[in-house]
Order: structure tokens, then sequence, then C-alpha cells
């Protein structure tokens, strides 16, 4: 597709973008009384409209109800989770029964190893990105010190090669095979959080599985932002965060995927709550613990429905538009920006770096931009000016233009302001 930067022509790409009415049904804070241009959206999404309504709902029928909400409300608390399931599962490309909601992101994924990280003497080393996110890095390091192992001796990170932004496939595959019959767990951030480069999932999991290991996701900024085949990758485990592309608020609940190769694994170990517990005997009181089938057996606690309000809101507008249409503005208006900075760097005579790959398979909806010989005071103007973007050290912006609530003109003005920010 030939793309122009005119007001005109984004204005045209937004007349015949189906998903253009949605930007309606999100609140944007506003800048000078304007809208912002909202490019963080993979790190805390916007408060869709519909929300309100879900969270009201739960209040009323703590109010009128109390106690009996639990199992007398229109959406009963008791078993409020399990709405989740349908919607969710065409979200990650599972079954019903391998996904479910409870605690936050890096809580689960420590349940998740308690589960799946259980090193021997032999097998014990776990494969991670080099700068893998911060709370990941902390994750896998108490972890192994945990199960009684040095971080230098149980952590092997893949590095980026020199000179180069993004980790190679070739050296992930290599890295697994060298490791071998000491691999115990491959765990990657899907999407990286920092240059935006997607992994190859299918292709990563397969062969960690030909090594013997067991490979989990972290999903956090790719739930809701890239097609995912959890099932069909064969993918052991995985978790995601949803304040992020599925827009359920801040430090909200998290979801996880099990294979369903595992649910009937009774040597399987995890850490057990009521709420794990077989549902229809759970009032019973039983002193042995009977898991739920599925994912919902990873479950501790009973769930905080007060949260999960808004995440339903979002997983029922996605369960409305679907992933596929969402995919597919993605890679147009992802392209259109990558497009606008490409002339305003000409036009200014910069020297942008985009360190996200081009390849449109590669990527999802974040573009991430060493801005060479500009410093802070430009991102400082970019948010003076309503354009809000994150800063990462040394001088990287981060740019996640969110289909379901960025338009194309957005695009178009943002280049306009990133261009007065420059010259200025
Ligand atoms: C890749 C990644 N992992 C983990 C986290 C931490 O998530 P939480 O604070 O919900 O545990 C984040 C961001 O918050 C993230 O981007
Ligand atoms: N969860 C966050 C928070 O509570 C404050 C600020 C940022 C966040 C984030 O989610 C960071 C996000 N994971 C990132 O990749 O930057």
């Amino acid at each position: 597709m030939t793309f122009e930067n005119t007001r005109e022509f984004a204005k045209q790409l937004d007349s015949q973008d189906k998903l253009n009415k949605y930007r309606d049904e999100f609140i944007f804070p506003k800048v000078n009384d304007k809208k912002v241009i909202y490019f963080t959206g993979n790190s805390l999404g916007l408060q869709p409209k519909r929300t309100k309504a879900y969270v009201d709902e739960v209040m009323n029928d703590w109010a009128n109800l109390a106690v009996e909400g639990h199992f007398y409300a229109e959406k009963p608390w008791w078993d409020y989770h399990e709405r989740f399931a349908e919607p969710l599962s065409k979200i990650v490309g599972a079954l019903p029964s391998e996904v479910t909601v409870m605690n936050t992101l890096t809580v689960n994924l420590h349940l998740l190893m308690v589960s799946f990280y259980r090193p021997t003497k032999k097998r014990f080393k776990i494969i991670c990105e080099e700068k893998a996110f911060p709370s990941d890095q902390y994750m896998f390091q108490s972890q192994v010190h945990f199960h009684g192992h040095k971080t230098e001796d149980a952590i092997v990170e893949i590095k980026r090669r020199d000179g180069e932004h993004n980790i190679r496939l070739e050296d992930v595959l290599a890295k697994i095979k060298e490791v071998g019959d000491e691999l115990a767990l491959v765990l990657i951030g899907g999407v990286n959080y920092y240059t935006g480069q997607v992994f190859d999932m299918k292709t990563i999991t397969s062969a960690g599985h030909d090594a013997g290991a067991i490979v989990g996701w972290d999903l956090a900024h790719a739930a809701g932002n890239i097609k995912l085949e959890l099932h069909d990758w064969d993918v052991d485990f995985a978790a995601w965060c949803s304040y992020k592309y599925m827009n359920s608020g801040p430090g909200n609940a998290s979801g996880c995927f099990v294979h369903e190769k595992h649910h009937n694994n009774p040597d399987l170990p995890r850490f057990a709550g009521w709420w794990g517990h077989n549902k229809e005997r759970r009032f019973k009181m039983e002193p042995t613990f009977d898991p739920v089938h599925g994912a919902d057996g990873w479950q501790i606690s009973n769930l905080p429905v007060l949260s999960l309000a808004p995440y339903l809101a979002s997983i029922e507008m996605f369960d409305e538009i679907g992933m596929d249409a969402i995919i597919g503005k993605r890679d147009k208006i992802t392209s259109y920006l990558e497009f606008i900075l490409q002339e305003i760097d000409k036009e200014v005579n910069s020297s942008f770096e985009i360190i996200t790959p081009t390849n449109p398979a590669e990527r999802g909806c974040q573009l991430s931009v060493l801005l060479h010989g500009e410093g802070r005071s430009l991102f400082d103007y970019l948010m003076k000016s309503g354009v809000i973007t994150d800063w990462r050290e040394p001088n990287v912006i981060r740019l996640a233009p969110v289909p379901l609530y960025c338009s194309f003109e957005d695009m178009y003005d943002f280049g306009q302001i990133l261009k007065e920010g420059i010259l200025k």
C-alpha cells in the first residue's frame, strides 16, 4: 500500500477503518482540552466507557444482596471467572479449559514455575532472553535460588549479536541445542517489552520440547496484541497481564494458560487453595484437595470480582470484534506510523532508528524508536503537546498505536508535532 503524509490521506484511511467506531468507546485523557494521542497502551490501556456499567453492577449487587451475591447475583460471583473461558480462549488460541484468570502476572509465573520448573541434578537450567523485563529476571533468580542454584549456573540468557537490536531465532535454537540435556525450562517474553520484537513461539516451543524441556511464555505484551495459538503450538504454560492491550485497568488480574496435556497429571505439584478445589463440593469444606479439571485448578483464592468486572467488559468487546479484525488494523496503522516516522526523519534530516523488526510478522503494534541526537527534551515536548509515549533509557521512545482506539489521523498529527519538537 502507498501511503501519503497528508491529513486528507489519514482521514481517508480512518473513513475506511471498520474499527474506527470503537474509538468512541474509550475515555481519553485531555491536554489543552484536546484528546491525547495515546501511545502507551503497551503499559496501560485506556478505559472503555462500558467498564463503569460492569463495575456498577457488582457494586449494586453487593449493596442490594450482600453475601447472597455470591450465588444469586445476575452474574454470581462464585463462578464469575467462568465467563472468561470462551472469549479469552479465542484471544490466546486455547481450549476454554486451558485458560483461567487469577492473581497478577509475576505471581502467576511463580505459581506456574512451582508446577513446571522442577530442576533435577542434571536438568536445572532456564533459558530466557537477555534483559528480560526486570520482574521476570527477579522471578527467575528467586526461583533458581529457592531450588538451591546460583543465578550464574542456572540462568542462560540469549544475547543479541553486537550491533543488532533483536535476537535471532537461529541463536535461540542454537542455545537450546547447546544447553541440551541440562535444560529444564525455556521461558521468554513472547513480545519483547523494549524492542517490540515478536518471537517465533511455535518453532521455539518445538525446539525446547525436542531438548526435553518445558516451554512457557510471558505474554504481557502479546495477549490482545498478536495472533496466538497456544494450544496448537503445544505450549506448556503461559501468563499475561490484562491491563495493557486488554484495557482492564491498573494492576488488574492476570490470565493463565495450562495445556490440556497437563490437566490430568497427578504428579504435577501445585500450590493449592480452595478456589482450585472441586466446584460442586467446595462448600463441603473437605480436608483433601481435589483440583478442578483444567487451568481453573491452579486457582488458589476466591476471585477479586471487582477487578474482574473491568476485565470482563474488555474481553466481551474483544469477542465482539475478533482478533483477526484487530490484527488487520494493527498491521495497517503500525505500518502507517512507520511511514510517518520515515517521512519526518527525511523532512528534518534527523536520524531516527526504529529498533523494532520491520517484518510485520515479527512485531505487534509497538514501534521502539532510537532518537539519535535527541534527548529527553523531545519526549517532554511530545508529552506537553498531548502525545503520550514512554521513555526508555538511553533514548528510546516506545510507540504503541493500539488499533482499538488510535486513529490514522492521530499518526499524522503525531508526525507534525514530532517535526515541530525537533525543529523548535
Ligand atoms: C514482560 C513483563 N513481565 C512482567 C511484567 C510485570 O507484571 P505484573 O506487575 O503484573 O506482575 C510486565 C509489566 O508490567 C511486563 O511487561
Ligand atoms: N505495570 C506498570 C506500572 O504499574 C507502572 C508503570 C509501568 C507499568 C508497566 O506495565 C510497564 C510495562 N510492563 C512496560 O513494559 O513498560
